[in-house]
C-alpha cells in the first residue's frame, strides 16, 4: 500500500478499495495484514491532530468489514490517539469482527525521531487467530531477536510484521526477516509500504517466509495485494528436524 502522508481521508479511501480488492481474490483470503501506520504515514509533527483518537473510526472500519466478509484482519498499524499520548498501534480482528488483540510499538525508531512523538507499548503482541497462536512485531522491532524469541518461546507460529521501511536498507528488511524465521522456525508474513514521502522513499518487497526460510512471496516496489497459502504444519515438520528449540542451552547465555 501507498500511503499519502499527513491525510487519513485519502488513506482511508485507499485501504477500503485495497480491502474490497483483497476479499474478490479466489480463494478468498483468512488472514488480510496491511502497513505500518497507514492512516497518518510519518506526519510526526502533526501527529497529534491527526491521530485516530482510541482508534475509533479504524476500529469501525476494520471490526466491521471483517464480520462483514468473514475474514480476519491484522490491521497493519494506525496512529492511535489515547489522551494526549500518541502510539503506533496494531489491532487484529477476527471472522467475527470482534477484536483479538491491540500491540503497540515497542521500540521507537530514533533515526526517524519516533520517540519525541510517540509513546511505546509495554506489552507483547501475542494473540491466538483461529486457535492458530501467533505473535506481532512493527518495523524497527525486527532488530529484536529476543523479543521474536519470546513469541516463538510462548508458542507463536505466525509473526506478523507491519513496516514502513525505507530505501537504503532493503538488505535489511530481508535478512532480518529471514532470520527471524528460521531462527524461530515460524511464518514470518510482513507488509512494508511504498512510494514515497518527502525524500524517504519507501521498498515495499512484503514478503511472506516459511518456517524454513523460502520466500513464499515477495512484493516489489509497487502497490499490489500479494497471496500465500501456509500450511501450518511445516512449522510442525520443522521444528523436529532441527529440534533448535529442544537444543537451546538458555543457562549459558
Ligand atoms: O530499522 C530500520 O532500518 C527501519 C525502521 C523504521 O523505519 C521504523 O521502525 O519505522
Amino acid at each position: 500500500m501507498d500511503i499519502t502522508i499527513g491525510e487519513p481521508e485519502t488513506n482511508f479511501i485507499r485501504l477500503e478499495k485495497l480491502l474490497q480488492d483483497a476479499v474478490r481474490n479466489n480463494p478468498k483470503p483468512d488472514v488480510i495484514v496491511f502497513p505500518e501506520m497507514w492512516n497518518t504515514g510519518y506526519a510526526l509533527t502533526e501527529i497529534q491532530e491527526l491521530a485516530d483518537v482510541n482508534g475509533e473510526r479504524t476500529k469501525a472500519l476494520l471490526s466491521g468489514f471483517a464480520k462483514a466478509n468473514h475474514v480476519n484482519i491484522i490491521g497493519g498499524s494506525i496512529a492511535e490517539k489515547k489522551e494526549d499520548r500518541v502510539l503506533n498501534t496494531i489491532y487484529a480482528f477476527d471472522r467475527e469482527g470482534m477484536e483479538v488483540a491491540e500491540y503497540s510499538k515497542i521500540h521507537l525508531f530514533r533515526l526517524m525521531d519516533e520517540e519525541k512523538f510517540l509513546h511505546s507499548g509495554d506489552q507483547l503482541g501475542q494473540f491466538e487467530l483461529e486457535g492458530v497462536p501467533a505473535g506481532a512485531m512493527i518495523c524497527y522491532d525486527i532488530r529484536f531477536p529476543e523479543l521474536a524469541r519470546k513469541l516463538a518461546l510462548d508458542g507463536a507460529r505466525i509473526l506478523f510484521v507491519p513496516a514502513e521501511w525505507p530505501h537504503p536498507r532493503l538488505h535489511h528488511w530481508r535478512t532480518l526477516l529471514m532470520a527471524r524465521a528460521i531462527e524461530n522456525q515460524m511464518y514470518v508474513v510482513s507488509c512494508n509500504r511504498v512510494g514515497t514521502s518527502g525524500t524517504t522513499s519507501f521498498f515495499g518487497h512484503s514478503m511472506v517466509i516459511d518456517p524454513w526460510g523460502e520466500v513464499l512471496v515477495e512484493g516489489d516496489e509497487t502497490e499490489a495485494i500479494l497471496h500465500a497459502t501456509i500450511d501450518l504444519e511445516e512449522v510442525v515438520r520443522v521444528r523436529a528436524k532441527i529440534p533448535v528449540f529442544e537444543d537451546r542451552r538458555p543457562h549459558l547465555y
